[in-house]
Formats: C-alpha cells, structure tokens, sequence
C-alpha cells in the first residue's frame, strides 16, 4: 500500500517509528515532513499530504503531532480527507470500519509507542464495513 506520512515537530520522533514499521510491513512510504525536530508549523506538512491523500496518489495518510488536534483540523478542510483522532486501537479500528477515514491523526505527547504502532496496525488492516455506515459518510459534504 502506498502512505503518506507527516505531521509536525510534536510528532517527528513517532513518525520515525512508524515509517519504519510501514516499510517493514512492505508498504510504500512517503514523508512529508517535518524532517527534523525544530519547531515548524503544521500545516506547512499536513496540507501538501492531505491533498495528495485527496488526489488518491496514496491510499491512506497519517499525521503525528503533538496532541493530533492541530493535523485533523487542518486535514479536515479537505473536502476528500476524513481524518480521524485516535489514541487507542479500537478507535483506530472504528475510523476505518465505521468512517472509512483516509487519514489518522496520532497525538504523539498522549500515547505510548506500543499503543500508536498497534494504532497504525489496525488502521491499515481494517476494512470499511459500509453498508450504514456509507449512508453517512456520504452525509458528511457540507452542501
Ligand atoms: O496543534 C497542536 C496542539 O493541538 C499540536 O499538538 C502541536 O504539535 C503543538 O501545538 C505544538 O506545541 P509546541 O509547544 O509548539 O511544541
């Protein structure tokens, strides 16, 4: 699979963690930045991520920052991302069985590393479950 990756300096040291673990998993790797931990502005990394995650150049994105607050609101102003905060797996699990969410939000400062691989895990291993579901994914386009 192919997935971006991103956030900010909150969530630099995670991001490192979890890009070695998606390509030990075989995935196929994109790092938006930040690449170190100096402190930068989210959204100068979750916007170029989002609208290629929106683009369908890659088939999921996550973003790691601080608290997650700051990369989902930011994700979330493109009209093609649902990104979702999770901070424990079975919400990771829920983003993408109940909201088919394209992007996870990891709040790095709040979970350990154990809970935010096990996070990426079932983000990617989830399928969407639709049916119910799909009636209000497709509800949430503001007209
Ligand atoms: O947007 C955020 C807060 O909701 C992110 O968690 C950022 O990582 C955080 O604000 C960064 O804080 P810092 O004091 O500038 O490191």
């Amino acid at each position: 699979m192919k997935i971006a990756l991103g956030g900010d300096h909150a969530g630099y040291q995670y991001k490192g963690l979890v890009k070695e673990q998606l390509e030990a998993l075989g995935h196929e790797v994109k790092d938006f930045g930040p690449f170190s931990d100096a402190s930068v502005d989210y959204p100068d990394y979750v916007h170029p991520l989002s609208s290629a995650v929106e683009n369908k150049e890659y088939e999921l994105g996550i973003l790691l920052c601080g608290s997650g607050n700051g990369v989902a609101i930011t994700a979330n102003k493109h009209a093609g991302i649902r990104a979702a905060l999770c901070w424990q797996r079975e919400l990771a699990e829920l983003a993408r069985s109940h909201n088919n969410a394209n992007v996870m939000c990891v709040p790095a400062r709040f979970v350990s590393e154990e809970v935010a691989r096990e996070m990426v895990e079932a983000f990617l291993t989830t399928p969407f479950e639709g049916g119910r579901h799909q009636t209000r994914v497709d509800k949430i386009a503001c007209a």
